[in-house]
Protein backbone atom coordinates (compact mmCIF):
# COMPACT_ATOMS: atom_id res chain seq x y z
CA UNK A 1 0.00 0.00 0.00
CA UNK A 2 2.70 2.10 1.00
CA UNK A 3 4.63 1.67 -2.08
CA UNK A 4 1.51 2.57 -4.17
CA UNK A 5 1.16 5.42 -2.75
CA UNK A 6 4.61 6.10 -3.37
CA UNK A 7 4.32 5.37 -7.36
CA UNK A 8 1.50 7.06 -7.80
CA UNK A 9 2.75 10.52 -6.05
CA UNK A 10 6.01 10.16 -7.94
CA UNK A 11 3.76 9.52 -11.09
CA UNK A 12 1.88 12.99 -10.85
CA UNK A 13 4.92 14.36 -10.12
CA UNK A 14 6.83 13.32 -13.59
CA UNK A 15 3.86 14.14 -15.10
CA UNK A 16 3.41 17.56 -13.65
CA UNK A 17 6.85 18.05 -14.44
CA UNK A 18 6.73 17.02 -18.36
CA UNK A 19 3.24 19.10 -18.95
CA UNK A 20 5.06 21.82 -17.40
CA UNK A 21 8.25 21.61 -19.50
CA UNK A 22 6.00 21.51 -22.99
CA UNK A 23 3.64 24.38 -21.54
CA UNK A 24 7.24 26.33 -20.79
CA UNK A 25 9.01 25.19 -24.18
CA UNK A 26 5.35 26.23 -26.20
CA UNK A 27 5.23 29.62 -24.45
CA UNK A 28 9.20 30.15 -25.42
CA UNK A 29 9.26 29.43 -29.20
CA UNK A 30 5.76 31.58 -29.73
CA UNK A 31 6.15 33.94 -32.09
CA UNK A 32 4.34 37.73 -31.66
CA UNK A 33 1.79 38.61 -34.64
CA UNK A 34 2.25 41.85 -35.45
CA UNK A 35 0.30 44.46 -37.26
CA UNK A 36 3.64 46.43 -39.55
CA UNK A 37 1.14 48.62 -41.52
CA UNK A 38 -2.08 49.83 -42.54
CA UNK A 39 -1.52 49.84 -46.07
CA UNK A 40 -2.31 46.08 -48.19
CA UNK A 41 -3.20 43.99 -45.15
CA UNK A 42 -1.50 40.54 -46.17
CA UNK A 43 1.83 42.45 -46.13
CA UNK A 44 1.18 44.31 -42.84
CA UNK A 45 1.82 41.14 -40.49
CA UNK A 46 4.71 40.08 -39.79
CA UNK A 47 5.72 37.40 -37.38
CA UNK A 48 8.86 38.24 -34.66
CA UNK A 49 10.27 35.59 -32.49
CA UNK A 50 11.35 36.26 -28.79
CA UNK A 51 14.39 37.70 -27.37
CA UNK A 52 16.38 35.19 -26.33
CA UNK A 53 17.56 33.83 -22.74
CA UNK A 54 18.19 31.13 -20.08
CA UNK A 55 17.00 27.97 -20.18
CA UNK A 56 14.26 27.81 -18.09
CA UNK A 57 13.71 24.74 -15.98
CA UNK A 58 10.29 22.99 -15.31
CA UNK A 59 7.76 24.64 -13.05
CA UNK A 60 9.88 27.05 -11.69
CA UNK A 61 11.03 28.21 -15.20
CA UNK A 62 14.21 31.26 -14.93
CA UNK A 63 13.21 31.32 -10.75
CA UNK A 64 16.57 30.28 -9.41
CA UNK A 65 18.35 32.48 -11.52
CA UNK A 66 16.50 35.61 -9.37
CA UNK A 67 16.94 33.69 -6.46
CA UNK A 68 20.31 34.02 -6.09
CA UNK A 69 19.70 37.86 -5.96
CA UNK A 70 17.23 37.67 -2.75
CA UNK A 71 18.53 41.12 -1.40
CA UNK A 72 18.21 42.92 -5.08
CA UNK A 73 16.57 41.18 -7.86
CA UNK A 74 17.20 44.32 -10.00
CA UNK A 75 20.51 43.65 -9.58
CA UNK A 76 20.22 40.32 -10.86
CA UNK A 77 18.20 41.32 -13.46
CA UNK A 78 21.33 43.38 -14.28
CA UNK A 79 23.79 40.71 -14.39
CA UNK A 80 22.22 38.68 -16.84
CA UNK A 81 22.46 41.27 -19.53
CA UNK A 82 26.64 39.95 -19.14
CA UNK A 83 25.44 36.73 -20.82
CA UNK A 84 22.32 38.22 -22.69
CA UNK A 85 22.68 41.87 -23.70
CA UNK A 86 20.31 44.93 -22.66
CA UNK A 87 16.97 42.46 -24.13
CA UNK A 88 16.52 39.11 -23.12
CA UNK A 89 13.53 37.33 -21.76
CA UNK A 90 13.02 35.22 -19.08
CA UNK A 91 10.41 32.48 -17.74
CA UNK A 92 9.28 33.26 -14.10
CA UNK A 93 6.98 29.72 -13.27
CA UNK A 94 5.21 29.66 -16.28
CA UNK A 95 4.74 33.25 -17.06
CA UNK A 96 6.99 35.04 -20.07
CA UNK A 97 9.14 38.00 -18.89
CA UNK A 98 10.87 40.42 -21.06
CA UNK A 99 13.29 42.51 -19.35
CA UNK A 100 14.65 45.60 -20.75
CA UNK A 101 17.72 47.27 -19.06
CA UNK A 102 19.14 50.35 -21.41
CA UNK A 103 17.44 53.92 -21.74
CA UNK A 104 16.91 53.59 -25.37
CA UNK A 105 14.87 50.53 -25.13
CA UNK A 106 13.00 51.89 -21.84
CA UNK A 107 11.61 54.43 -23.74
CA UNK A 108 11.06 52.14 -27.21
CA UNK A 109 8.62 50.20 -24.40
CA UNK A 110 6.94 52.68 -22.39
CA UNK A 111 6.90 55.69 -24.84
CA UNK A 112 6.31 53.88 -28.55
CA UNK A 113 4.93 51.20 -27.30
CA UNK A 114 2.92 52.11 -24.52
CA UNK A 115 -0.44 51.60 -25.26
CA UNK A 116 0.33 48.06 -26.25
CA UNK A 117 2.17 47.37 -23.22
CA UNK A 118 -0.41 48.84 -20.45
CA UNK A 119 -1.80 45.57 -18.48
CA UNK A 120 0.01 45.06 -15.35
CA UNK A 121 0.97 41.34 -13.80
CA UNK A 122 -1.96 39.38 -12.29
CA UNK A 123 -0.68 38.71 -9.03
CA UNK A 124 -2.84 37.02 -6.56
CA UNK A 125 -1.39 39.09 -4.08
CA UNK A 126 -2.37 42.38 -5.93
CA UNK A 127 -6.23 41.18 -6.02
CA UNK A 128 -6.43 40.18 -2.89
CA UNK A 129 -5.10 43.88 -1.23
CA UNK A 130 -7.83 45.16 -3.46
CA UNK A 131 -11.12 43.70 -2.54
CA UNK A 132 -10.73 40.58 -4.82
CA UNK A 133 -9.84 42.63 -7.90
CA UNK A 134 -6.60 44.29 -8.90
CA UNK A 135 -8.12 46.53 -11.10
CA UNK A 136 -9.73 48.37 -8.56
CA UNK A 137 -6.48 50.10 -8.00
CA UNK A 138 -5.13 52.55 -9.75
CA UNK A 139 -1.48 51.67 -10.30
CA UNK A 140 -2.17 47.62 -10.46
CA UNK A 141 -5.07 47.99 -12.92
CA UNK A 142 -4.63 47.12 -16.91
CA UNK A 143 -5.09 49.88 -18.85
CA UNK A 144 -8.68 50.74 -20.18
CA UNK A 145 -11.21 53.67 -20.51
CA UNK A 146 -12.00 53.43 -16.92
CA UNK A 147 -8.37 54.02 -16.30
CA UNK A 148 -7.78 56.84 -18.14
CA UNK A 149 -10.86 58.45 -16.40
CA UNK A 150 -9.60 58.13 -13.51
CA UNK A 151 -6.24 59.76 -14.35
CA UNK A 152 -7.81 62.36 -15.65
CA UNK A 153 -10.03 63.19 -12.56
CA UNK A 154 -7.35 62.81 -9.94
CA UNK A 155 -4.88 64.97 -12.63
CA UNK A 156 -5.96 68.07 -10.93
CA UNK A 157 -6.21 67.34 -7.58
CA UNK A 158 -3.24 65.04 -7.39
CA UNK A 159 -0.45 66.91 -9.67
CA UNK A 160 -0.94 70.56 -8.60
CA UNK A 161 1.48 73.00 -10.87
CA UNK A 162 2.97 76.04 -9.07
CA UNK A 163 0.69 78.09 -10.18
CA UNK A 164 -2.52 76.81 -9.29
CA UNK A 165 -4.74 77.61 -6.46
CA UNK A 166 -4.23 73.30 -5.32
CA UNK A 167 -0.19 74.10 -5.11
CA UNK A 168 -1.10 76.87 -2.77
CA UNK A 169 -3.27 74.87 -0.45
CA UNK A 170 -0.25 72.22 -0.13
CA UNK A 171 1.84 74.54 1.26
CA UNK A 172 -0.67 75.78 3.48
CA UNK A 173 -1.37 72.31 4.65
CA UNK A 174 1.95 71.09 4.73
CA UNK A 175 3.09 74.23 7.17
CA UNK A 176 -0.27 73.67 9.04
CA UNK A 177 0.84 69.70 9.73
CA UNK A 178 4.46 70.87 10.41
CA UNK A 179 3.25 72.67 13.68
CA UNK A 180 1.66 69.26 14.63
CA UNK A 181 4.82 67.58 13.93
CA UNK A 182 6.95 69.46 15.95
CA UNK A 183 4.57 69.28 19.11
CA UNK A 184 5.09 65.77 18.59
CA UNK A 185 8.87 65.15 18.06
CA UNK A 186 9.43 68.12 21.28
CA UNK A 187 7.69 64.99 23.16
CA UNK A 188 11.16 63.22 22.12
CA UNK A 189 14.23 63.18 24.67
CA UNK A 190 16.94 64.73 23.10
CA UNK A 191 19.89 62.43 22.08
CA UNK A 192 18.01 59.48 23.21
CA UNK A 193 16.90 57.06 19.81
CA UNK A 194 13.49 56.50 19.06
CA UNK A 195 10.70 55.39 16.61
CA UNK A 196 10.74 58.69 14.38
CA UNK A 197 9.32 56.69 11.34
CA UNK A 198 5.43 56.23 12.75
CA UNK A 199 5.19 59.99 13.80
CA UNK A 200 6.45 60.67 9.93
CA UNK A 201 4.08 58.52 8.51
CA UNK A 202 1.46 60.27 10.71
CA UNK A 203 2.19 63.79 9.34
CA UNK A 204 2.56 62.64 6.21
CA UNK A 205 -0.90 61.20 6.26
CA UNK A 206 -2.67 63.86 7.78
CA UNK A 207 -1.12 66.20 4.76
CA UNK A 208 -2.98 63.78 2.46
CA UNK A 209 -5.97 63.32 4.31
CA UNK A 210 -6.28 67.32 4.55
CA UNK A 211 -5.53 68.19 1.18
CA UNK A 212 -7.67 65.15 -0.32
CA UNK A 213 -10.46 65.22 2.19
CA UNK A 214 -10.24 68.13 4.40
CA UNK A 215 -10.25 66.02 7.49
CA UNK A 216 -7.36 65.79 10.12
CA UNK A 217 -6.63 63.12 12.66
CA UNK A 218 -5.52 63.49 16.19
CA UNK A 219 -1.63 61.72 16.48
CA UNK A 220 -3.42 59.84 19.46
CA UNK A 221 -6.20 58.78 17.64
CA UNK A 222 -5.77 54.93 17.75
CA UNK A 223 -7.77 54.16 14.58
CA UNK A 224 -5.81 56.52 13.03
CA UNK A 225 -2.59 55.15 13.79
CA UNK A 226 -3.31 51.92 13.20
CA UNK A 227 -4.49 52.39 9.72
CA UNK A 228 -1.00 54.87 8.82
CA UNK A 229 0.61 51.42 10.51
CA UNK A 230 -1.91 49.39 7.76
CA UNK A 231 -0.96 51.48 4.77
CA UNK A 232 3.03 51.36 5.26
CA UNK A 233 2.53 47.62 5.98
CA UNK A 234 1.14 47.48 2.46
CA UNK A 235 3.48 49.89 0.90
CA UNK A 236 6.49 47.31 1.95
CA UNK A 237 4.05 44.83 0.98
CA UNK A 238 3.90 45.89 -2.75
CA UNK A 239 7.58 46.70 -2.92
CA UNK A 240 8.61 42.78 -2.46
CA UNK A 241 8.11 40.08 -4.54
CA UNK A 242 7.09 36.68 -3.68
CA UNK A 243 7.23 33.36 -5.09
CA UNK A 244 3.95 33.13 -5.20
CA UNK A 245 3.65 35.79 -7.83
CA UNK A 246 4.58 33.09 -10.33
CA UNK A 247 3.66 30.20 -8.42
CA UNK A 248 0.21 30.68 -7.46
CA UNK A 249 -0.31 27.09 -6.95
CA UNK A 250 1.54 27.67 -3.54
CA UNK A 251 -1.32 29.78 -2.64
CA UNK A 252 -2.03 27.42 0.30
CA UNK A 253 1.35 27.87 2.21
CA UNK A 254 0.96 31.77 1.86
CA UNK A 255 -2.41 31.67 3.42
CA UNK A 256 -1.46 33.26 6.51
CA UNK A 257 0.25 35.87 4.74
CA UNK A 258 -2.45 36.95 2.15
CA UNK A 259 -5.24 37.05 5.29
CA UNK A 260 -2.70 39.60 6.80
CA UNK A 261 -3.27 41.50 3.62
CA UNK A 262 -6.91 41.31 3.08
CA UNK A 263 -6.95 42.44 7.02
CA UNK A 264 -4.95 45.22 6.81
CA UNK A 265 -7.21 46.94 3.26
CA UNK A 266 -10.23 45.44 4.44
CA UNK A 267 -9.62 47.49 8.06
CA UNK A 268 -8.12 50.80 5.95
CA UNK A 269 -11.65 50.86 4.00
CA UNK A 270 -13.88 50.88 6.59
CA UNK A 271 -12.19 53.66 8.14
CA UNK A 272 -12.06 55.64 4.80
CA UNK A 273 -15.93 54.59 4.65
CA UNK A 274 -16.56 55.44 8.11
CA UNK A 275 -14.44 58.59 9.19
CA UNK A 276 -14.00 60.23 5.42
CA UNK A 277 -16.98 59.44 2.90
CA UNK A 278 -20.49 59.01 5.08
CA UNK A 279 -19.67 61.88 6.45
CA UNK A 280 -19.17 63.72 3.07
CA UNK A 281 -21.76 62.62 1.71
CA UNK A 282 -24.11 63.39 3.72
CA UNK A 283 -23.16 67.05 3.40
CA UNK A 284 -22.30 67.02 -0.23
CA UNK A 285 -24.00 69.72 -1.62
CA UNK A 286 -23.71 70.24 -5.30
CA UNK A 287 -24.63 73.70 -6.15
CA UNK A 288 -21.29 74.81 -4.03
CA UNK A 289 -17.74 74.72 -5.84
CA UNK A 290 -15.97 72.10 -5.49
CA UNK A 291 -13.75 72.15 -2.58
CA UNK A 292 -11.48 69.11 -2.54
CA UNK A 293 -10.81 65.30 -4.06
CA UNK A 294 -13.46 63.74 -2.45
CA UNK A 295 -15.90 66.20 -3.59
CA UNK A 296 -14.67 65.85 -7.28
CA UNK A 297 -15.20 62.13 -6.94
CA UNK A 298 -18.17 62.11 -5.01
CA UNK A 299 -19.66 64.66 -8.16
CA UNK A 300 -18.46 62.03 -10.68
CA UNK A 301 -20.54 59.91 -8.83
CA UNK A 302 -23.56 61.69 -9.05
CA UNK A 303 -22.84 62.73 -12.81
CA UNK A 304 -21.00 60.13 -14.84
CA UNK A 305 -22.74 56.74 -14.85
CA UNK A 306 -19.98 54.82 -15.84
CA UNK A 307 -18.02 55.85 -12.02
CA UNK A 308 -19.29 53.53 -9.05
CA UNK A 309 -19.00 53.97 -5.25
CA UNK A 310 -16.56 51.52 -5.14
CA UNK A 311 -14.30 53.40 -7.85
CA UNK A 312 -14.03 56.15 -5.47
CA UNK A 313 -13.81 54.48 -2.75
CA UNK A 314 -10.56 53.14 -4.33
CA UNK A 315 -9.29 55.68 -5.49
CA UNK A 316 -9.16 57.78 -2.55
CA UNK A 317 -7.44 54.74 -0.55
CA UNK A 318 -4.91 54.77 -3.40
CA UNK A 319 -4.14 58.72 -2.85
CA UNK A 320 -4.28 59.00 0.55
CA UNK A 321 -1.93 55.87 0.69
CA UNK A 322 0.77 57.46 -0.97
CA UNK A 323 1.72 58.97 2.05
CA UNK A 324 3.63 55.82 2.96
CA UNK A 325 5.74 56.59 -0.19
CA UNK A 326 6.24 59.85 0.71
CA UNK A 327 6.89 59.05 4.81
CA UNK A 328 9.23 56.44 3.47
CA UNK A 329 10.99 58.59 1.32
CA UNK A 330 11.65 61.23 3.77
CA UNK A 331 12.48 58.40 6.60
CA UNK A 332 15.41 57.50 3.94
CA UNK A 333 16.76 61.02 3.77
CA UNK A 334 17.03 61.30 7.79
CA UNK A 335 19.13 57.77 7.57
CA UNK A 336 21.49 59.50 4.96
CA UNK A 337 21.73 62.79 6.65
CA UNK A 338 22.33 60.51 10.32
CA UNK A 339 24.97 58.53 7.85
CA UNK A 340 26.64 61.59 6.10
CA UNK A 341 26.20 64.83 8.57
CA UNK A 342 27.43 67.26 6.35
CA UNK A 343 24.30 66.80 3.87
CA UNK A 344 21.90 67.74 7.29
CA UNK A 345 24.57 70.93 7.41
CA UNK A 346 24.03 71.81 4.22
CA UNK A 347 20.59 71.45 4.69
CA UNK A 348 20.35 73.43 7.52
CA UNK A 349 22.34 76.01 5.95
CA UNK A 350 19.76 76.52 2.86
CA UNK A 351 16.83 76.56 5.75
CA UNK A 352 18.41 79.37 7.99
CA UNK A 353 18.74 81.57 4.44
CA UNK A 354 15.37 81.41 3.27
CA UNK A 355 13.77 81.36 6.79
CA UNK A 356 15.63 84.05 7.96
CA UNK A 357 17.31 81.74 10.41
CA UNK A 358 14.71 79.88 11.49
CA UNK A 359 12.00 82.85 12.25
CA UNK A 360 9.28 81.37 10.33
CA UNK A 361 8.45 77.50 8.59
CA UNK A 362 9.77 76.08 5.19
CA UNK A 363 6.81 76.36 2.68
CA UNK A 364 6.30 75.26 -0.62
CA UNK A 365 7.49 78.41 -2.38
CA UNK A 366 11.38 77.58 -0.62
CA UNK A 367 11.63 74.70 -2.77
CA UNK A 368 13.42 76.14 -5.68
CA UNK A 369 15.45 78.42 -3.31
CA UNK A 370 16.50 75.07 -1.19
CA UNK A 371 18.05 73.27 -4.26
CA UNK A 372 20.58 71.30 -2.05
CA UNK A 373 17.46 69.96 0.25
CA UNK A 374 15.32 68.75 -3.37
CA UNK A 375 18.81 67.63 -5.01
CA UNK A 376 19.18 65.03 -1.52
CA UNK A 377 15.48 63.84 -1.93
CA UNK A 378 16.27 63.48 -5.67
CA UNK A 379 19.24 61.38 -4.57
CA UNK A 380 17.08 59.41 -2.33
CA UNK A 381 15.29 58.45 -5.38
CA UNK A 382 18.21 57.57 -7.69
CA UNK A 383 19.76 55.78 -4.77
CA UNK A 384 17.01 53.53 -3.60
CA UNK A 385 16.27 53.31 -7.43
CA UNK A 386 12.11 52.53 -6.61
CA UNK A 387 11.46 50.08 -9.12
CA UNK A 388 8.82 50.75 -12.13
CA UNK A 389 5.63 48.76 -11.39
CA UNK A 390 5.72 45.69 -14.07
CA UNK A 391 4.02 46.09 -17.36
CA UNK A 392 2.44 43.40 -19.49
CA UNK A 393 1.89 43.39 -22.94
CA UNK A 394 -2.29 43.95 -23.71
CA UNK A 395 -1.34 42.97 -27.35
CA UNK A 396 1.46 41.04 -29.54
CA UNK A 397 3.82 43.59 -30.15
CA UNK A 398 7.96 43.95 -31.23
CA UNK A 399 10.32 45.73 -29.02
CA UNK A 400 13.71 46.07 -31.09
CA UNK A 401 12.76 43.56 -33.35
CA UNK A 402 11.97 41.12 -30.80
CA UNK A 403 8.45 39.77 -30.36
CA UNK A 404 6.47 40.16 -27.26
CA UNK A 405 3.38 38.09 -26.83
CA UNK A 406 0.05 39.38 -25.28
CA UNK A 407 0.67 38.49 -21.35
CA UNK A 408 4.38 38.81 -21.37
CA UNK A 409 5.55 41.20 -18.15
CA UNK A 410 7.71 43.74 -18.70
CA UNK A 411 10.64 44.37 -15.76
CA UNK A 412 11.64 48.13 -16.42
CA UNK A 413 15.17 47.83 -14.84
CA UNK A 414 15.80 51.37 -14.09
CA UNK A 415 18.19 50.12 -10.77
CA UNK A 416 20.90 49.56 -13.78
CA UNK A 417 19.89 53.37 -15.16
CA UNK A 418 20.51 54.73 -11.94
CA UNK A 419 23.41 52.41 -10.95
CA UNK A 420 25.46 53.18 -14.38
CA UNK A 421 28.73 54.33 -14.64
CA UNK A 422 27.72 55.18 -18.00
CA UNK A 423 25.55 58.11 -16.30
CA UNK A 424 26.97 59.07 -13.07
CA UNK A 425 30.31 59.33 -11.41
CA UNK A 426 30.86 57.50 -8.67
CA UNK A 427 26.84 55.95 -8.30
CA UNK A 428 27.29 53.86 -5.37
CA UNK A 429 28.40 56.44 -3.45
CA UNK A 430 25.33 58.93 -2.40
CA UNK A 431 25.61 62.63 -3.58
CA UNK A 432 22.79 65.10 -3.71
CA UNK A 433 25.27 67.60 -5.10
CA UNK A 434 24.92 65.02 -8.11
CA UNK A 435 21.66 66.76 -8.95
CA UNK A 436 23.11 70.69 -8.75
CA UNK A 437 23.86 72.41 -11.72
CA UNK A 438 27.24 74.75 -11.26
CA UNK A 439 27.13 76.38 -14.29
CA UNK A 440 23.75 78.18 -13.88
CA UNK A 441 25.19 80.75 -11.85
CA UNK A 442 26.69 81.69 -14.95
CA UNK A 443 24.26 81.73 -17.07
CA UNK A 444 21.45 83.85 -14.23
CA UNK A 445 21.76 86.81 -15.80
CA UNK A 446 20.62 85.53 -19.43
CA UNK A 447 17.81 83.44 -18.28
CA UNK A 448 16.18 85.41 -16.26
CA UNK A 449 14.24 87.20 -18.52
CA UNK A 450 12.94 83.88 -20.21
CA UNK A 451 9.56 83.89 -20.08
CA UNK A 452 9.02 80.21 -20.96
CA UNK A 453 5.42 79.12 -19.08
CA UNK A 454 5.79 75.70 -20.19
CA UNK A 455 6.06 72.31 -17.76
CA UNK A 456 9.33 71.59 -17.78
CA UNK A 457 8.82 67.60 -18.74
CA UNK A 458 7.79 68.95 -22.01
CA UNK A 459 10.92 69.25 -23.99
CA UNK A 460 12.05 65.87 -22.14
CA UNK A 461 11.16 62.43 -21.38
CA UNK A 462 12.56 62.26 -18.26
CA UNK A 463 8.94 62.02 -16.83
CA UNK A 464 9.52 64.85 -14.38
CA UNK A 465 7.65 67.95 -13.79
CA UNK A 466 8.88 71.08 -13.39
CA UNK A 467 7.19 74.86 -13.81
CA UNK A 468 9.31 77.63 -15.31
CA UNK A 469 12.16 79.29 -13.57
CA UNK A 470 10.99 82.50 -12.84
CA UNK A 471 10.83 82.27 -9.45
CA UNK A 472 14.11 81.15 -8.50
CA UNK A 473 15.83 83.50 -10.47
CA UNK A 474 14.00 86.01 -9.07
CA UNK A 475 15.20 85.00 -5.77
CA UNK A 476 18.17 84.68 -6.63
CA UNK A 477 19.20 87.42 -8.21
CA UNK A 478 17.05 89.49 -5.14
CA UNK A 479 19.53 87.94 -2.91
CA UNK A 480 23.05 88.62 -4.77
CA UNK A 481 21.67 92.50 -5.19
CA UNK A 482 20.80 92.98 -1.55
CA UNK A 483 24.04 91.26 -0.31
CA UNK A 484 26.26 92.11 -2.72
CA UNK A 485 28.46 94.50 -0.09
CA UNK A 486 28.05 91.90 2.75
CA UNK A 487 31.04 89.45 2.38
CA UNK A 488 29.77 86.65 4.68
CA UNK A 489 26.31 86.76 2.62
CA UNK A 490 28.46 86.73 -0.86
CA UNK A 491 29.71 83.67 -0.11
CA UNK A 492 26.47 82.06 1.12
CA UNK A 493 25.56 82.98 -2.34
CA UNK A 494 28.64 81.50 -4.26
CA UNK A 495 28.22 79.16 -1.40
CA UNK A 496 25.12 77.79 -2.45
CA UNK A 497 22.28 79.69 -4.20
CA UNK A 498 24.02 79.62 -7.41
CA UNK A 499 23.37 76.74 -8.06
CA UNK A 500 20.05 74.95 -9.29
CA UNK A 501 18.64 71.88 -9.27
CA UNK A 502 19.17 69.58 -12.76
CA UNK A 503 16.40 69.49 -14.38
CA UNK A 504 15.15 66.61 -17.28
CA UNK A 505 17.70 64.63 -16.82
CA UNK A 506 16.62 61.82 -19.72
CA UNK A 507 18.15 58.65 -17.67
CA UNK A 508 16.82 59.68 -14.32
CA UNK A 509 13.25 58.02 -14.21
CA UNK A 510 11.81 57.83 -10.95
CA UNK A 511 8.79 58.24 -11.48
CA UNK A 512 8.60 56.61 -15.07
CA UNK A 513 7.68 57.52 -18.27
CA UNK A 514 4.21 57.31 -20.93
CA UNK A 515 1.10 56.56 -19.87
CA UNK A 516 1.45 55.01 -16.42
CA UNK A 517 3.76 57.60 -15.13
CA UNK A 518 3.46 58.31 -11.65
CA UNK A 519 0.55 60.70 -10.81
CA UNK A 520 1.53 61.57 -7.54
CA UNK A 521 5.13 62.76 -8.20
CA UNK A 522 4.45 66.88 -7.30
CA UNK A 523 3.21 65.31 -3.90
CA UNK A 524 5.95 63.61 -3.32
CA UNK A 525 8.05 66.34 -4.27
CA UNK A 526 5.74 68.94 -2.62
CA UNK A 527 5.37 67.34 1.04
CA UNK A 528 8.48 65.12 1.16
CA UNK A 529 10.11 69.06 1.15
CA UNK A 530 8.04 70.26 3.51
CA UNK A 531 8.34 67.58 6.17
CA UNK A 532 12.20 67.42 5.69
CA UNK A 533 13.32 70.83 5.06
CA UNK A 534 11.60 71.70 8.46
CA UNK A 535 12.72 68.71 10.30
CA UNK A 536 16.13 69.33 9.27
CA UNK A 537 15.74 72.91 10.18
CA UNK A 538 14.18 72.32 13.49
CA UNK A 539 17.01 69.01 14.41
CA UNK A 540 20.39 67.89 13.89
CA UNK A 541 19.73 64.20 12.59
CA UNK A 542 21.96 61.33 14.08
CA UNK A 543 21.95 57.79 15.07
CA UNK A 544 22.79 55.93 18.28
CA UNK A 545 25.03 53.26 15.59
CA UNK A 546 24.36 53.57 12.12
CA UNK A 547 25.16 49.64 11.72
CA UNK A 548 21.84 49.52 12.71
CA UNK A 549 20.23 52.04 9.74
CA UNK A 550 19.63 49.06 6.77
CA UNK A 551 18.46 50.10 3.83
CA UNK A 552 17.87 48.40 0.70
CA UNK A 553 19.15 48.78 -2.77
CA UNK A 554 15.70 49.04 -5.34
CA UNK A 555 13.22 50.52 -2.94
CA UNK A 556 11.92 53.26 -1.87
CA UNK A 557 9.92 51.00 1.29
CA UNK A 558 11.69 50.26 4.53
CA UNK A 559 10.14 47.61 7.50
CA UNK A 560 7.26 48.83 9.09
CA UNK A 561 9.39 48.71 12.35
CA UNK A 562 12.86 49.91 10.93
CA UNK A 563 15.64 51.67 12.59
CA UNK A 564 15.31 54.34 15.40
CA UNK A 565 16.84 58.01 15.32
CA UNK A 566 18.40 60.53 17.81
CA UNK A 567 17.17 64.32 17.51
CA UNK A 568 18.85 66.85 18.85
CA UNK A 569 17.41 70.36 18.93
CA UNK A 570 19.63 73.22 16.90
CA UNK A 571 20.25 76.38 18.77
C1 LIG B 1 8.55 57.89 -3.44
C2 LIG B 1 7.48 58.23 -4.06
C3 LIG B 1 6.98 57.66 -5.35
C4 LIG B 1 7.65 57.07 -6.37
C5 LIG B 1 9.15 56.83 -6.51
C6 LIG B 1 6.68 56.68 -7.36
C7 LIG B 1 6.97 56.05 -8.55
C8 LIG B 1 6.02 55.50 -9.38
C9 LIG B 1 6.32 54.66 -10.51
C10 LIG B 1 7.70 54.25 -10.96
C11 LIG B 1 5.13 54.29 -11.06
C12 LIG B 1 4.92 53.32 -12.23
C13 LIG B 1 4.83 53.98 -13.54
C14 LIG B 1 4.77 52.96 -14.64
O1 LIG B 1 4.21 51.90 -14.44
O2 LIG B 1 5.29 53.20 -15.73
C15 LIG B 1 4.08 54.92 -10.29
C16 LIG B 1 2.74 54.79 -10.56
C17 LIG B 1 1.77 55.42 -9.85
N1 LIG B 1 1.93 56.28 -8.78
FE1 LIG B 1 3.67 56.75 -7.92
N2 LIG B 1 5.44 57.03 -6.92
C18 LIG B 1 5.57 57.65 -5.71
C19 LIG B 1 4.55 58.19 -4.94
C20 LIG B 1 3.25 58.29 -5.32
C21 LIG B 1 2.22 59.00 -4.59
C22 LIG B 1 2.45 59.82 -3.35
C23 LIG B 1 1.06 58.81 -5.28
C24 LIG B 1 -0.33 59.32 -5.00
C25 LIG B 1 -0.68 60.13 -4.12
C26 LIG B 1 1.35 57.98 -6.42
C27 LIG B 1 0.42 57.56 -7.33
C28 LIG B 1 0.71 56.70 -8.37
C29 LIG B 1 -0.32 56.10 -9.21
C30 LIG B 1 -1.81 56.29 -9.09
C31 LIG B 1 0.36 55.31 -10.15
C32 LIG B 1 -0.26 54.44 -11.22
C33 LIG B 1 -0.44 55.18 -12.49
C34 LIG B 1 -0.98 54.25 -13.56
O3 LIG B 1 -0.67 53.08 -13.52
O4 LIG B 1 -1.72 54.70 -14.43
N3 LIG B 1 2.68 57.69 -6.41
N4 LIG B 1 4.65 55.64 -9.27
Amino acid sequence: MFFSVCYLIIAIGITAIVISYILIIFKCNEKATVRIGLSIPEKAIRKFGQAPGPQPWPIIGNLDLLGRFKSNPFEGLGALTKQYGDIYSLTLGHSRCLVVNSLDLIREVLNKNGKFIGGRPDFIRYHKLFGGDRNNSLALCDWSNLQQKRRNLARRHCSPRESSPYFNKMSHIGCNEINHLMRELNKAQPGKPFDIKKIILGASANMFCQYMCSIRFDYNDKEFRRIVRYFDEIFWEINQGYSLDFLPWMLPFYKNHTQKIVQWSTTIRKFILDRVIHQREEMLDLDEPENDFTDALLRSLKEDQNVSRNTIIFMLEDFIGGHSAVGNLVMLALAYIAKNPMIGRRIEHEADIVTNKGRRRINLYDMDAMPYTMATIFEVLRYSSSPIVPHVAMEDTAIAGFGVTRGTIIFINNYMLNMSEKYWNSPDHFEPERFLDENYRRNIWKVVKCNDNRRGSEGSDSGIEFEKDTHVHKIIIDKLTSTKNSKKSKNIFNDKCGYQLKKNIPHFLPFSIGKRTCIGQNLVRGFGFVLLANIVQSYNITSADISKININHASVALPAKCFPLVLWPRA
